[in-house]
């Protein structure tokens, strides 16, 4: 692919990590020459920055110590010939300079770019560039270099970063230190993992990329989802056509809970839905009186794609021997889950299992089921979802910001929909349904799951404004 491009919504991306991405670097500069890519890097830094900020009177660039420094040098000489006003804050050492960054200093000194340690009052309309840091980032900045992270944060002009923000991540998603928050990012040479998951959506901004005139010839660590096929219905199809869902779930003071992911099963299209709640109370009056309620053990679990777990309570574990056995296909959620990081007998069932299976936890659930905590699992969501799913042998949703989708023996793939507007009780009873009607459908387990999360996140997405997003409004919103 050539030329510089928006990260778009409407199809997959690969996605190369760190190591990827500097094995790829030295076999085009070996191909290429040295200095090549850096020119290449700065000249679409520099003409983003045009595009982003035409009426730029200043562009203010922070540049650091290594080569992504060496990436803003070039790009504040192009800026400088081009007629507009970039100001540079260096702060490397040219005694320690690799050579294409020296290289890039000695141009943009020659282009007559000036160098201030103070950052001008920028305003709107004008332009930061953040080149202090990418791949190289090592330790949790500290000093005159978070004092300029901070500054960037609260410059009134929006920030461009290169290639990451600085203090991200690029593998995991995570920062352990300050880290610059940009509005736009533009990643060269790969995309990477971690501007899609954990804090990387809240730091990068509008994602762009630039493959440097470089096919990735490497097998990507993972890939960003694209949309799911168009589902048609053929005329001749029926109700049996598009499968039975059974959700159990809804312990006494829950049944909510099951009420919404059969709602939602309902509306994503299975063909029938039956909810079994584990408290005995009447039947919930609710308004989708297309749900059909049963006692658990009237269930035919062998012919049902079953979401169990949904406000199960701990009354759930009892029923899951039977329920790993026996369900035709399976989405375990919640409860369901706590159930099986409390019991090592459970999880060997789990194991066992032949059928389509679907884990979604969200990460203080994945932490219970790895024996970790939540802050480890955030700190590597990939790696995390990855573990679960080689461990149960099963696909795992490893939920939140930049959702994991986890399959044995597969690159994990992350989400690109949603937002915090997803942030409140029951959406994940609702994405259960959702995977649980993909499955019932016919889709593969790895499929479901990537479908419903995509759906799901768009369906937040496309959220009115002024409209209240509710987890049984997002149910009936489905289609
Ligand atoms: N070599 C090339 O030709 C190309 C390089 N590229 C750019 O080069 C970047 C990677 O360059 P580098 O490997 O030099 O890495 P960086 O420029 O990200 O940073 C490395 C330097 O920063 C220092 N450092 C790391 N963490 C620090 C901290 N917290 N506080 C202070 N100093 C810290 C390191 O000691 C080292 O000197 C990519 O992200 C990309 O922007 C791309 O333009 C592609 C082409
Ligand atoms: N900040 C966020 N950005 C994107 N998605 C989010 C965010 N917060 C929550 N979600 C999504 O909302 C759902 C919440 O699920 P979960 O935590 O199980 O909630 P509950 O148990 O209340 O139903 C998940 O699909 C999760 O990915
Ligand atoms: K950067």
């Amino acid at each position: 692919m050539r030329g510089m491009h928006p990260i778009t919504l409407d199809r997959a991306w690969p996605l190369h990590g760190g190591a990827a991405t500097r094995r790829l670097e030295a076999q085009a500069i070996a191909a290429a020459g040295p200095h090549v890519l850096m020119r290449r890097a700065g000249l679409a830094a520099a003409r983003l920055a045009l595009a982003l900020a035409p009426h730029a009177r200043q562009v203010w660039i922070a540049c650091g110590p290594g080569n992504n420094g060496g990436d803003g040098l070039e790009a504040a000489m192009h800026l400088q010939h081009w007629g507009r006003q970039p100001c540079v804050r260096w702060f490397g050492d040219e005694h320690r300079l690799a050579p294409d960054a020296a290289a890039s200093l000695a141009r943009a000194r020659a282009a007559g770019v000036p160098f201030t340690d103070a950052m001008p009052e920028l305003q709107p309309q004008d332009l930061a560039i953040d080149a202090l840091l990418g791949l190289g980032s090592a330790r949790p900045a500290t000093g005159d270099l978070a004092a300029c992270i901070a500054a960037l944060n609260a410059s009134a002009a929006p920030v461009l970063a290169i290639d990451l923000p600085t203090g991200l991540a690029a593998d995991t998603g995570q920062a352990n230190g300050p880290a610059v928050q940009a509005q736009h990012t533009l990643s060269l040479l790969t995309l990477k993992p971690g501007l899609f998951t954990g804090v990387g959506r809240d730091l990068a901004g509008q994602v762009w990329f630039d493959a440097l005139q470089q096919c990735a010839t490497a097998q990507a660590d993972a890939t960003l989802a694209g949309p799911p096929p168009t589902r048609t219905r053929a005329h001749a199809s029926h109700k049996g056509s598009y499968g039975d869902v059974a959700v159990l779930g809804g312990a006494p003071g829950m049944r909510g809970a099951a009420v919404l992911a059969g709602s939602a099963a309902l509306h994503a299209g299975a063909g029938r839905v039956y909810v079994a709640a584990l408290d005995s109370g009447p039947d919930l009056t609710t308004d989708a009186p297309e749900l059909m309620w049963r006692a658990p053990a009237e269930l035919a679990l062998a012919r049902l794609t079953v979401a169990c777990g949904c406000g199960g309570g701990p009354q759930i574990a009892a029923w899951l021997p039977q329920v790993l056995a026996e369900a035709a296909q399976l989405v375990l959620d919640a409860d369901a889950l706590n159930a099986l990081a409390a019991d090592e007998g459970l999880q060997d069932r789990l194991r066992q299992r032949r059928q389509p299976t679907v884990l979604t936890p969200h990460p203080l659930e994945a932490a219970r089921l790895l024996g970790s905590s939540t802050a480890a699992v955030q700190a590597d969501r990939l790696a995390a979802a990855q573990t679960l799913a080689e461990r149960f042998g099963a696909v795992v949703v490893l939920k939140g910001s930049g959702t994991v989708v986890a399959a044995p023996g597969q690159a994990p793939a992350i989400n690109p929909t949603g937002n915090a507007r997803l942030a409140t009780a029951g959406t994940g009873d609702v994405l259960a349904g959702f995977v649980a009607s993909h499955l019932a459908a016919g889709s593969s387990a790895s499929e479901a799951a990537r479908h419903a999360v995509y759906q799901h996140g768009a369906l937040a997405d496309a959220w009115p404004a002024g409209q209240a997003l509710t987890a049984s409004a997002l149910a009936r919103a489905a289609n």
